[in-house]
């Protein structure tokens, strides 16, 4: 494992007017916080400090909810054909200035900048997907069972949207709730996180540009006035739908406090995902999916492997070829050539890997690579780490780790090895690998997840639905159903129908 200096690297943009300092968009318009107060945001790499962002509050929310009211009637009554363009135009502002936005993306959450590119990208797709889709938004007609009455469903937007998302994929989980959002009629306002504003006022500004009407996105930015943001959106009646992607804590209270008004809610919440290797499987294709699958973003997405189970006749053998692969690392600053791993987010993420890091080798887990800080790179850098004999008894069985740490627990049967993966409270993603075809069908089905990724280690696409079960949450992001989300269903019936015809 190569560590890689983690000084000062502050990026030039091709288009810096896409860096904004201490405003947010409301209403079509750039402007600060009413209160004139900031926040900092930091390099997670250097620990420099980016810039300043805007501190809004709940007054500057709620003129973001009712410039999103206002715009609301004009822009549900726009065709698909109309609200597809905008998308479009949108789309292609995203991809022109892909390189800038991965920039951003690296700078604020220290992702390697090869990475970031590959964000941007999946980032706009959502707005391409939900252009295609905005057009084919179809009702039903239905047989009624009532003589003389026809039935026919038609699809409304919901109405103005609350949107929170975290800053893991400071573009992606903005992109994946606006996109169809915006296709099925909605105006929405989005709480952006603290740690990566820049990337969302970044793609506001690509929404100006490419002529989203006026108050039909706005984006704040908060830190200290997150939970009373978050209050506001939960509360305010004229918000109809909340969707959040975040942990399950916090989407726990965000669902209870939306119970006050009944919103319309979708809940993308943490993770513990379940990652097995039968003895069938093709081990390089398993080492390789592993390895894509838990050192994603240095560990910190919600579809991360935290729990590997490696069946015992190949447990030494893939504990080895999987080592081999995470000593091959180079970690350091996301824009340094060669970088394949970045930083934690924050000093908080990387005390949770160290405990579980601890954790685990009290129970007995022994490390065959990492388990220490890097403080020569920075205070939010931690080795990828891979931890063998991991049991379940172990604080990273039970809980979403976040960061790199690759825990390996062995298992003798299929029966074993579903039971385990099923005990979590949570289940968003689970993976298996293995080549017998009837294993495939029946651990596919037992898995209790929203995804599940057979043969592979990566499961993201705008084509596919996104979601979970249990305390992973509810509702779908991306595909066909994603749009749903953001929409009702209504039934009109007409009576006194059916008549003979008149001679
Ligand atoms: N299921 C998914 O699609 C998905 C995707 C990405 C991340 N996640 C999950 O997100 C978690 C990591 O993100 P995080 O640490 O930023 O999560 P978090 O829940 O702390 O924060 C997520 C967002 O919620 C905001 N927030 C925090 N407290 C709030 C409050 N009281 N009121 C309103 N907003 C509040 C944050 O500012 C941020 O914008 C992990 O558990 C991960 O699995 C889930
Ligand atoms: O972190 C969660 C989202 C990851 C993804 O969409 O691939």
């Amino acid at each position: 494992m190569v560590a890689r200096s983690a000084s000062t690297m502050a990026p030039k943009l091709k288009n810096p007017s896409l860096l904004k300092h201490d405003v947010c968009y409301i209403d079509g318009e750039w402007k600060g916080a009413r209160s004139g107060k900031t926040f900092k945001v930091n390099d997670p790499c250097s620990g420099d400090l980016i810039g300043t962002c805007a501190e809004c509050d709940v007054e500057d929310t709620k003129i973001a909810i009712r410039a999103a009211a206002d715009a609301f009637p004009g822009f549900r009554s726009k065709t698909g054909r109309e609200r597809a363009r905008i998308l479009r135009k949108w789309y292609e502002l995203m991809v022109e200035n892909s390189e800038d936005i991965a920039k951003l993306i690296t700078w604020e959450n220290g992702k390697p900048f090869a990475d970031a590119k590959g964000e941007a990208a999946y980032a706009a797709s959502f707005f391409e997907w939900f252009g295609e889709e905005a057009p084919r938004s179809y009702g039903d007609t239905i047989p009624a069972t009532i003589p003389g009455n026809r039935v026919w469903t038609i699809k409304e937007p919901v109405g103005v949207c609350g949107l929170i998302t975290p800053w893991n994929f400071p573009a992606a989980m903005i992109t994946r709730k606006v996109g169809p959002a915006l296709a099925a009629g909605c105006t929405v306002v989005c709480k952006a996180p603290g740690e990566t504003p820049y990337t969302a006022l970044a793609i506001a500004e690509l929404a100006h540009r490419a002529g989203v009407p006026k108050g039909v996105v706005n984006i704040v930015t908060t830190l200290e006035n997150t939970a009373k943001v978050g209050e506001v959106l939960t509360t305010d009646p004229t918000v109809k739908k909340l969707s959040f992607t975040g942990s399950t804590a916090v989407g726990k209270l965000l669902t209870k406090q939306s119970s006050s008004t009944l919103k319309k809610l979708s809940m993308e919440l943490g993770g513990n995902a379940p990652f097995i290797v039968f003895d069938d499987a093709d081990i390089d294709a398993a080492v390789a999916g592993a390895i894509a699958s838990k050192f994603r973003s240095s560990g910190q997405t919600c579809v991360c492997a935290n729990r590997i189970y490696v069946q015992e006749g190949i447990y030494d053998e893939f504990a080895r070829r999987f080592t081999e692969k995470v000593a091959a690392f180079h970690v350091g600053h996301g824009f340094k050539d060669g970088t394949t791993h970045g930083p934690l987010i924050h000093g908080r993420a990387v005390a949770k890997v160290e405990a579980h890091v601890k954790d685990a080798q009290s129970k007995g887990g022994k490390l065959l690579i990492g388990g220490q800080k890097m403080p020569e790179l920075g205070s939010n850098f931690f080795q990828p780490t891979v931890i063998r004999d991991a049991t379940p008894d172990m604080a990273i069985a039970t809980e979403e780790t976040f960061g790199p740490v690759a825990a390996l627990f062995p298992f003798k049967t299929e029966k074993d090895v579903v039971d385990m993966a099923n005990r979590a409270e949570v289940g968003l993603a689970g993976y298996f690998f293995s080549r017998d075809l009837q294993r495939v069908h029946r651990v596919a089905e037992a898995l209790e997840v929203g995804m599940v990724g057979v043969n592979t280690g990566i499961l993201s696409d705008p084509a596919s639905p996104f979601g979970g079960v249990k305390e992973s949450g509810f509702g779908r992001e991306g595909s066909k159903y994603g749009i749903a989300e953001y929409q009702i269903t209504k039934m009109i019936t007409f009576g006194g129908m059916g008549q003979p015809l008149q001679s």
